[in-house]
């Protein structure tokens, strides 16, 4: 979201810098505005690429039609802006509704700063979801990917346990979105939780929840990602990495479909869809004691293999187009196509990284072509710095080196005229300042 402008509406002072202090880390510019009326002066001066909207503007605390009628508003001056409404507690019908008339998503106040900032990200993540990760966009017409993904129909709309295997980067985490989008569960969160970025430490709370003072930093009751799920699919990544006594736990809830949060007899009721993904062995590891085998036999009702990118024959000519054109826009360079000695050695290519790797070398030969077409050496030139990187994978501080190439050259080319450089760069003014700023030209 690091590249998105968020605007928030609320009358409450306290609430629009408590929002903003928190949210300004995660967006590239957070407006905040008291007065409503200002709503269509703001609309027309500026673009804001998700919008949230209080809903109990003082005058009709109780009844939200203030919210309700700004929101209608909101939608007649910009039909695609996506609004996100704080509603405060109680108010969840009227939410609905109000997700019913337009809005995206509701958050309740007070708020779970993790639960704000993913009610945020889903609501941008509809657009990136059709641009780029969209299930329709899970690119492969070999017969390897045709075959996973008839089994991914027929599997989706049952309830089954499913395992995606597969190497780093062949897109078990689109996959596993796919499942989601074709399944009775669509309208209900997805929720991922990505195993191998969790310290262990933390795991059980974040998966069960806590309560209150359970551990010292639990300074209030937490909600764990089996309740997040509820009515929903929870995606377990990497769940290779669980540890054995939280793989006993994981087993428990799936048998009995009831958590209790880290400090709590309590259990409560959840109903879930479990999909879970890995890249290690994990058949030799549950022979060897590492992984629970009749955890391994729960959770892989159904498994699916996606195949590496070696295996798929002409698919990676499809998806270096797909990025081309996704990168040459959002970079504004005018490519037209991979050149035909590039195709070819494209497809001579072993891609240990697989798609994610084929993706990050495309936005990198983008960024540093100066032809019409993408040519070999754009990207296979810099052989030694791919392999140097883990799984030959892009870091973003790369990224940032060729941003700064970029502007560098563009700033000498125009000699440092600032809206000359920015409209070359395809960058606003403020924005090209800011990353002068930020890399120090
Ligand atoms: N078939 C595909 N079509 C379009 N994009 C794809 C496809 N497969 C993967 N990608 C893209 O490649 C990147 C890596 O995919 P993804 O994160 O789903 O892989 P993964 O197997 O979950 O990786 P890891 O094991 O490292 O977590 C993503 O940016 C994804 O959008």
């Amino acid at each position: 979201m690091k590249d998105k402008k968020l605007l928030i509406i609320d009358d409450d002072v306290d609430i629009l810098s408590a929002a903003r202090l928190f949210l300004k880390r995660h967006f590239e510019e957070v407006v905040i505005e008291k007065n409503p009326e200002k709503i269509p002066f703001l609309l027309n001066n500026y673009e804001f690429d998700l919008i949230l909207l209080d809903m109990n503007f003082t005058q009709d605390v109780n009844t939200g039609r203030e919210g309700f009628q700004w929101l209608d508003r909101i939608l007649d001056l910009k039909p695609k802006s996506k609004v996100v409404l704080f509603t405060a507690y109680g108010d969840v019908e009227m939410a609905v509704k109000a997700i019913k008339l337009g809005a995206k998503d509701f958050v309740l106040k007070p708020w779970d700063n993790d639960k704000l900032l993913n009610t945020l990200k889903g609501a941008l993540g509809e657009e990136t979801e059709e641009k780029i990760t969209g299930p329709n966009l899970l690119i492969g017409e070999s017969d390897a990917m045709k075959a996973v993904m008839e089994t991914m129909q027929r599997v989706a709309q049952t309830d089954a346990n499913i395992l995606i295997l597969g190497e780093n980067g062949t897109g078990k985490d689109l996959m596993a979105q796919a499942l989601h989008q074709n399944s009775g569960r669509k309208e209900e969160p997805f929720i991922r939780v990505d195993l191998a970025a969790i310290p262990d430490t933390l795991v059980e709370s974040e998966l069960f929840g806590h309560i209150k003072g359970s551990f010292t930093d639990a300074r209030e009751d937490r909600k764990g990602k089996f309740e997040e799920a509820h009515k929903g699919t929870l995606f377990l990544d990497e769940i290779g990495n669980l540890s054995l006594p939280i793989q006993s736990k994981l087993l428990t809830v799936l048998q009995n479909r009831q958590v209790s949060r880290v400090g709590e007899n309590k259990e409560r009721k959840v109903d879930f869809r479990l999909i879970s993904a890995t890249n290690s062995p994990i058949f030799e590891e549950s022979t060897n004691g590492k992984f629970r085998q009749d955890l391994l036999y729960r959770i892989n009702t159904i498994s699916l293999e996606m195949p590496p990118l070696r295996e798929r024959g002409n698919d990676i000519i499809l998806l270096g187009e797909h990025f081309l054109e996704l990168y040459a826009a959002k970079y504004n360079r005018p490519l037209d196509g991979l050149s035909h000695a590039l195709k070819k050695e494209m497809l001579r290519n072993p891609w240990p990284g697989n798609v994610r790797e084929l993706q990050h070398a495309i936005e990198r030969a983008v960024i540093l072509s100066r032809n019409n077409k993408l040519e070999v050496e754009d990207v296979f030139g810099n052989v030694s710095r791919m392999k140097a990187s883990t799984n030959a994978e892009l870091k973003s501080y790369d990224l940032e080196e060729m941003e700064k190439k970029l502007i560098t050259k563009a700033l000498k080319q125009f000699n440092g005229n600032i809206s000359d450089a920015a409209k070359e760069l395809g960058l606003s003014r403020a924005a090209l300042y800011r990353r002068i700023e930020k890399y120090e030209i």
